[in-house]
């Protein structure tokens, strides 16, 4: 198995951790995996189609974090952005699992969140690959 690991680098004092404990939990689970950075959680569902298009690849995690600003920004960078991923991932027939903090968070619960989203996003799309598996004709 081997699986994408998209990784925004907006905010990346909190998604570089997020992306170290990624690639431990992809290790520890014994997967292959390729990181993929771009500089948002807006560009996040480009980088990830292109690799769901891979035969190579079997699902993506998406790591990323949604930082509360002066608008309502943040609402749109991540509800667009995990909408858009959700459809991906029914479109290619590949998990596509959400690791991205947000909106509306502030930097001390992103940075609550660091582990616990890493590692959930990278479980997700290994699971969901081995179950599919199992029920696929
Ligand atoms: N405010 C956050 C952003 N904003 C940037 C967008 O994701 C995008 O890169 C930009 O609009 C250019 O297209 N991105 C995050 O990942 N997190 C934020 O808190
Ligand atoms: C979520 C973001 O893009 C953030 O930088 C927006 O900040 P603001 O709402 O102050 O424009």
């Amino acid at each position: 198995m081997k699986i994408g690991i998209v990784v925004a680098e907006f905010n990346y004092d909190i998604t570089y951790m997020m992306k170290e404990k990624a690639v431990s939990h992809a290790q520890f689970l014994g997967v292959d995996f390729e990181v993929v950075y771009v500089p948002g959680v807006f560009e996040t569902p480009l980088a990830t189609k292109v690799l769901l298009e891979r035969d190579d690849i079997d699902a993506v995690a998406v790591i990323g974090a949604v930082i509360k600003g002066e608008t309502d920004h943040d609402q749109v960078v991540a509800h667009q952005a995990a909408r858009k991923l959700l459809d991906l991932s029914l479109e290619y027939n590949k998990p596509v699992a959400l690791g991205i903090i947000g909106p509306n968070a502030t930097r001390e619960q992103a940075t609550e969140r660091i582990e616990e989203y890493a590692r959930r996003a990278v479980e997700a799309a290994v699971k969901m690959v081995r179950r599919l598996n199992n029920i696929k004709e």
